[in-house]
């Protein structure tokens, strides 16, 4: 692989996200003064913005509506270096949302997702895209797909020569849509309740010894401010701290599991894992998104690319 030649393929959702800063806790009743923003969003998106802006090639497969906020996502998506000539845009359909309404502090007090777009990336839809899929230097999938686009997906990861497969969790509320059997899958990223959502136990390393027995080779699951967890090439799982972030510098916390999604994708893209395992790559990815929420963006948008992987 010349990952320098192979784009990552990112598939999964796009769409806006309106994020509504609360000044005390919403009283039903009551009226609640809000000062309201939009960003572009969906964690398939995220990614591929975070890693177009860390210098690695990248390509989204999505699906947006056939209006001005689909039109202009895809017109910045490429302003960010992402090529977007393949998504779908949708006629008669509205590009999906997802609302946050955030506390004073910057921690998610409610989100309200909206993002039947990505109903329409059926199997058919992803056997279109195959030989995109397949010549890539990795493959990046959010748990927006359908289940059984992701049960395809995975399916496909299992064969000779396929190209590594990353899943990423999306909300508690999808995690019936991952697969029942994930071989072939290289690496899942999931916050602590998804896995909790997922396995019915709040014990972390009970939920991932599960993921591990459904066949996925790596884990990592997030932590907020207390960082993640990684599995190892021993079958050890590792705990990572991350970086103190002072709470009145905490601004968004929105998509600050994507950004570390990228961080790790970018490691793995990079060759950096296979050569180093998983620590370094964590480290970097706890840095990015500890930026991350001190941004109002869901995306930090004028870092400087990550430095180069050191190999
Ligand atoms: N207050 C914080 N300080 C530093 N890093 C944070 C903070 N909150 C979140 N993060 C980073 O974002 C990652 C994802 O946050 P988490 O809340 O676990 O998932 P999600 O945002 O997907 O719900 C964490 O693993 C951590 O690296
Ligand atoms: O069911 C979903 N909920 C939320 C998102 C997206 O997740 C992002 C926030 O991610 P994080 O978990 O990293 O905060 C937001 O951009 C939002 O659009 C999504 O794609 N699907």
């Amino acid at each position: 692989m010349n990952p320098a030649l192979c784009p990552v393929v990112c598939l999964g959702g796009a769409n806006v996200d309106r994020k509504l800063r609360v000044a005390a806790p919403v009283r039903p009743g009551s009226s609640n003064p809000v000062s309201a923003r939009e960003t572009w969003g969906g964690v398939a998106r995220n990614v591929a913005e975070n890693l177009a802006r860390c210098g690695v090639p990248v390509q989204m497969l999505t699906a947006v509506g056939q209006d001005a906020a689909g039109r202009a996502l895809l017109d910045d998506a490429a302003r960010c270096g992402i090529d977007t000539r393949a998504a779908e845009v949708v006629a008669d359909a509205l590009t999906g949302s997802y609302t946050a309404v955030l506390n004073p502090d910057g921690s998610l007090h409610v989100a309200l997702a909206h993002m039947d777009l990505c109903e329409q990336l059926t199997p058919d839809w992803l056997a279109r895209h195959a030989g995109r899929c397949r010549s890539a230097a990795l493959v990046v999938a959010d748990l927006n797909l359908p289940a059984a686009t992701l049960a395809a997906l995975v399916a496909a990861a299992s064969d000779l020569g396929a190209p590594p497969l990353v899943l990423v969790a999306v909300s508690e509320a999808k995690m019936d849509r991952l697969p029942a059997r994930l071989c072939g899958v290289r690496l899942l990223v999931l916050n602590r309740g998804e896995l909790a959502a997922w396995a019915g136990t709040e014990v972390l390393a009970d939920g991932v010894t599960r993921l591990k027995a459904a066949g996925v080779r790596d884990v990592v699951v997030t932590l907020g401010e207390a960082g993640l967890g990684h599995t190892t090439a021993e079958g050890e799982l590792v705990w990572l701290a991350a970086p103190v972030v002072p709470p009145e510098a905490v601004i968004d916390v929105t998509g600050a599991g994507d950004a570390l999604a990228a961080g790790l994708c970018h490691g793995l893209w990079a060759g950096a894992v296979d050569a180093q395992g998983w620590s370094p790559t964590c480290a970097r990815a706890l840095a990015r998104a500890a930026l991350t929420v001190q941004s109002a963006e869901t995306v930090i948008p004028d870092t400087e690319p990550l430095p180069p992987v050191p190999l």
